[in-house]
């Protein structure tokens, strides 16, 4: 087993079972990725840091939360590695939406084969956005720009929802530009597996013309 794989789990503090569910996750995800192209493929060489542990560090930032959205989900990154992480714990559910139905057969079955309380939706996030059911966080990984991702979760993020987003070095400029049309209560997390990187915590959203 890589050196990479135990820190991360020692680090993430994860039981025996569920460290056994996410080498089933890595497994699956090793598997799909010859036939289906899930994630860049470079990236799989560390796939416990730059997928697994920059998954799991989105917790730290909200341990009491049970219900979670996961937009633009593709191979399961974040959610479906936190439904695995959080599977023993009671109420714990996971949505993921996703538009690509190659990727919703691959978060489908590994949900099935590591027990992962997710629920995939396989469609577009403004299609289904106001009929999923209320949860605590929403996030979003390498989706689309924070103006953009503020759009799309008005609906959620206007009735209490916190929104947790990774972002890179260009977070400062989408927030600049986020602003124009946005008020928002905002807190920046330094990302545990990127240095340059950042997870935006939002609340409070409401339209800067309303
Ligand atoms: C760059 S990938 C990121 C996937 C994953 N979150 C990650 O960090 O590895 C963006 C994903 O969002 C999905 N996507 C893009 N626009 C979408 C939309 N409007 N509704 C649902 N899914 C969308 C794409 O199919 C793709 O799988």
């Amino acid at each position: 087993m890589p050196a990479d794989r135990d820190r991360v789990l020692a680090d993430a503090r994860v039981s025996r079972e569920t460290a056994a569910k996410l080498d089933l996750y890595v497994e699956q995800l090793r598997r799909w990725q010859r036939v289906k192209n899930l994630v860049g493929p470079a990236t799989l060489q560390e796939v416990w840091t730059r997928h697994v542990a920059d998954a799991l560090q989105l917790l730290t930032l909200a341990p009491e939360a049970t219900r979670w959205l996961d937009l633009g989900a593709g191979a399961g990154i974040p959610g479906l590695i936190l439904a695995i992480a959080g599977r023993d714990r009671a109420g714990f559910s996971v949505d993921l939406v996703e538009s690509n139905a190659r990727k919703c057969a691959f978060l489908t079955e590994t949900a099935r084969v590591t027990g992962a309380p997710a629920r995939v939706h396989n469609a577009r996030i403004e299609d289904v956005i106001t009929t999923l059911p209320p949860v605590e966080i929403v996030c979003a990984r390498a989706l689309a720009n924070l103006d953009q991702l503020l759009a799309w979760t008005e609906p959620v993020l206007k009735t209490g929802t916190t929104g947790l987003f990774p972002k890179g070095r260009d977070v400062e400029t989408e927030l600049t530009q986020a602003a124009q049309r946005w008020r928002f209560v905002y807190d920046l997390h330094p990302s545990r597996t990127d240095s340059a990187a950042r997870i935006v915590r939002v609340t409070d959203l409401s339209r800067v013309d309303s």
